[in-house]
C-alpha cells in the first residue's frame, strides 16, 4: 500500500514544451507542490482549489487508467504537477512503467531530489526567475544537476521580463552543458479568450527571439512557447 496523490490523468495529447515538444505522451499530474510561484498554470495542484479532484491511488490503478484513456496507443507518459518530486513512492509507478517498455518524461523544479530521477528518460527542470517569488537554491540544484545524465536532462527557464532573462542567462551559464530552453510566460492563464492570449502570447514568443538573437551570450540555446496553450488555450487536461 503506496498510495500516490493524483491530480489529474490525461492523453493521449502532444508535449507541448521544451526538449520533446510535440511528442505524443500520456500526462500525469500529482497534487502538491513545495513551491506557489505566482503565474502557476496549475495552481489548482496546490492552492486547495482542486482538492476535491485528488485522488490517492496506487501505482496499478494509475497504469490501468492509463490504458483506459489511451488504449495502446501511447508508449510515452509525462509526471508533472505540482511538484512530483516531492514523492519518494512514485519509484513504484516509474518502475512499472519501465516494466510495460513506456518511456517516461519528468517536469520539476530543482528543488528536491529522487533517486527514481535516475529512471527518468526526459528530465526537465524548471528553475524558477524573479518573476515567480521563488528562490533557487543553487547548491540544491548543483547536486541534482551534478547526478543526472546530461543526455536525458534539460533545463527550461519560464521568461517574463528583463529580470527574468537575466536570470535564465545566469542559469544557463552555469550549467553550460545542459541543454536549455527559454520559455514564453502565460501571463494570462485564466482567460478564455484563445484567440487574443493566442495573439499576445506570439508577439512575446517574438520578443523573446530578439533577445536572444541579438544577444551574443546566448549562443546554445532554444527558444520555445508553450505549444498546448497556442492550440487549446489555458483549457486543463490536454
Ligand atoms: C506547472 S509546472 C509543474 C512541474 C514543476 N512544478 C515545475 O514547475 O517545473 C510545469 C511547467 O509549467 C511551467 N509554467 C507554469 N506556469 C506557467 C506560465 N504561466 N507560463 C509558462 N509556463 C508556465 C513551469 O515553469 C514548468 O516548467
Ligand atoms: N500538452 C501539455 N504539455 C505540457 N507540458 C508540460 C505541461 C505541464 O503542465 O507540466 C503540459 C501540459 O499540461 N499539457
Ligand atoms: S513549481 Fe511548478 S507547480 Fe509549483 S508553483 Fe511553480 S510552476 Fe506551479
Ligand atoms: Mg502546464
Amino acid at each position: 500500500m503506496s498510495k500516490i496523490p493524483v491530480m489529474e490523468i490525461f492523453g493521449p495529447t502532444i508535449q507541448g514544451e521544451g526538449m520533446v515538444i510535440g511528442q505524443k505522451t500520456m500526462f500525469v499530474r500529482t497534487a502538491g507542490c513545495d513551491y506557489s510561484c505566482s503565474w502557476c498554470d496549475s495552481s489548482f495542484t496546490w492552492d486547495g482549489s482542486g482538492k476535491d479532484l485528488i485522488k490517492q491511488m496506487e501505482a496499478e490503478e494509475i497504469w490501468e487508467e492509463l490504458k483506459r484513456l489511451g488504449g495502446d496507443g501511447f508508449s510515452f507518459v509525462t509526471i508533472s504537477g505540482g511538484n512530483p518530486a516531492l514523492l519518494k513512492n512514485l519509484s513504484y509507478f516509474v518502475t512499472l512503467l519501465k516494466e510495460n517498455n513506456i518511456q517516461i518524461g519528468l517536469e520539476t523544479q530543482g528543488s528536491k531530489w529522487q533517486d527514481w530521477f535516475l529512471d527518468i528518460d526526459q528530465l526537465t527542470i524548471s528553475p524558477k526567475p524573479p518573476s515567480s517569488g521563488m528562490d533557487t537554491n543553487f547548491e540544491v540544484l548543483d547536486r541534482i544537476i551534478g547526478r543526472l545524465s546530461p543526455s536525458k536532462t534539460s533545463l527550461k527557464v519560464v521568461v517574463f521580463d528583463d529580470k527574468d532573462y537575466v536570470y535564465a542567462k545566469q542559469v544557463h551559464l552555469r550549467y553550460p552543458d545542459i541543454l536549455f530552453y527559454l520559455q514564453v510566460g502565460n501571463d494570462d492563464s485564466k482567460t478564455i479568450n484563445t484567440a487574443s492570449l493566442v495573439h499576445h502570447l506570439l508577439k512575446k514568443y517574438e520578443w523573446l527571439i530578439d533577445k536572444t538573437i541579438e544577444d551574443p551570450e546566448l549562443k546554445n540555446i532554444r527558444v520555445l512557447p508553450q505549444l498546448h496553450t497556442l492550440i487549446w488555450g489555458n483549457k486543463r487536461g490536454v
